[in-house]
């Protein structure tokens, strides 16, 4: 076996090649890949090596020698070193450019289909101050209860105020609340003994409602004092109507446990997408980034290319948002998602916008679409918006089966949208064209809608 002619420590000078799926720059010594924070392609650098690993090895910036036409100046670092914004210190017509070729790539190397006819992508006019939902963790810092992001790979707190692709009333209710909890003694979670108390503050914000969510995450049902707390809360951000404690006592990475208990006001906030109107609870799935959500789905209505004669099945349907959208344009619309408090929501939206059309079943796609397509219920067109993993094949050959003239697939993940569409073309459909939208700026993410026809 070759040995590697690097090591831990080495100081190096390398050339930049490429960008990682997580916006890492790539240099290669002899082949060898190190992936190096704050680097763009085209960049050399004299870099310090962290680690190596078999396969590929971590380094780090000493002196940057070459700039690249795309590198943003006067950067916040931290927003790089917490993984808030991996790209912020790439040009918005850079990362844009990037995530294209992301995609063009998945279609030519995942699924091997180098014909496909992927759109320019549909960016942000302001991409910056776009996010509508912050969960943000609490630990203590030098003995103050501290917010803010933790250091990528790690579960260290970086203590932050401004967010920078948050809503920026978001950013601001997240240090007063945090202010609130400190003058009433609330305890930090302390992670390594999973003791303490508080987790996280989440704030959801309706873009075009202003109505504010704020969810404490707290690892025992105790809070005491929380009616003082939520008043002083409310005096200071008037635009909250909703305070909901969830509480999850588990050593865990997920943010969010099972138990929730409204503790001021309601336990939703309504906001608009396409000008109807839709309820958010605190556990149901809605899309971060409102102005880029209105124009996803706007696509993925137009690739539908709908008939008033026609069904639509919109599977993983969350709160309803799409197949509502699209409701008086169909015969009708049946919505299926995993999440009883999304379909709960979902059928509020329907009565909430007057639409009588359109049925919501709680259910695993993967199972229910085999129990329609034995009910005898067909679909002219299919929308799927599937979670990062993407459908699975069983779901895909139930799809097949049920045979729907139009498939319209939104995705958050190129990858399992470039598998999943091979699949499809395997089994008698057509990738007609993908959309990028930009959901995500300043991080290597990227949304998709991709149109299939039945051959
Ligand atoms: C990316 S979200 C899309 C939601 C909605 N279409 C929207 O735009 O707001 C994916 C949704 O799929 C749901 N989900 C995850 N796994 C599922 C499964 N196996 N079957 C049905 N729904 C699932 C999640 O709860 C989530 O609401």
């Amino acid at each position: 076996m070759k040995t590697l002619s690097i090591q831990k420590n080495d100081t190096i000078t390398v050339s930049i090649i490429d960008l990682s799926h997580d916006g890492l720059g790539v240099a290669k010594v002899e082949g060898y890949p190190l992936f190096i924070e704050n680097t763009l392609p085209g960049e050399e650098a004299e870099v310090l090596v962290l680690k190596t690993g078999k396969k590929f090895g971590f380094a780090k910036v000493l002196n940057l020698l070459k700039e690249s036409p795309d590198r943003v100046k006067d950067i916040d670092e931290t927003l790089i070193r917490t993984g808030i914004a991996p790209l912020h210190h790439m040009t918005y017509e850079g990362q844009l450019a990037f995530k294209e070729q992301q995609v063009n790539n998945v279609f030519q190397r995942i699924a091997k289909m180098p014909e496909t006819k992927v759109l320019p992508i549909i960016g942000m006019d302001n991409p910056v101050e776009y996010r509508n939902k912050a969960q943000i963790p609490v630990r203590k810092v030098n003995g103050q209860l501290s917010t803010g992001f933790f250091r990528k790979n790690s579960h260290d707190l970086v203590p932050l105020e401004n967010y920078y692709i948050q809503d920026p009333k978001i950013d601001e209710a997240i240090i007063i609340v945090r202010d609130v909890m400190e003058k009433y003694g609330v305890k930090a979670y302390i992670e390594a003994e999973n003791n303490g108390n508080l987790r996280h503050i989440i704030v959801k914000r309706g873009h075009y409602s202003n109505e504010m969510m704020i969810v404490l995450v707290t690892r025992t049902p105790k809070l005491f004092n929380y009616e003082k707390m939520v008043q002083e809360i409310h005096q200071q951000l008037p635009e909250v109507v909703s305070i909901v404690q969830n509480i999850n006592p588990d050593a865990t990475n997920v943010i969010l446990g099972k138990t929730n208990k409204t503790l001021f006001g309601q336990n939703y906030i309504t906001d608009e997408l396409l000008g109807k109107k839709y309820r958010i609870s605190a556990q149901s799935f809605y899309q971060v980034n409102t102005v880029q959500a209105e124009v996803l789905y706007q696509k993925a209505i137009e690739f539908a290319n709908l008939r008033k004669s026609d069904t639509v099945i919109d599977a993983y349907c969350g709160i309803g948002t799409i197949g509502l959208s699209l409701a008086d344009k169909v015969d009708k619309v049946l919505g299926l998602e995993v999440n009883p408090d999304a379909i709960a929501d979902a059928k509020i939206n329907a009565k909430m916008n007057d639409i009588n059309n359109v049925k919501f079943e709680i259910g695993r796609a993967e199972y229910l679409m085999p129990t329609w397509l034995k009910d005898g219920i067909e679909a002219d067109v299919l929308i799927v918006d599937p979670p990062r993993k993407g459908l699975a094949e069983s779901f895909i050959d139930t799809a097949v089966e049920m045979a729907p003239k139009k498939i319209v697939y939104v995705s958050c993940n190129p990858a399992s949208l470039a598998r999943d569409c091979q699949l499809f073309a395997d089994k008698g459909y057509e990738l007609k064209q993908v959309q990028p939208v930009d959901m995500f700026p300043q991080t290597p993410h990227v949304e998709c809608v991709a149109e299939l026809i039945k051959k």
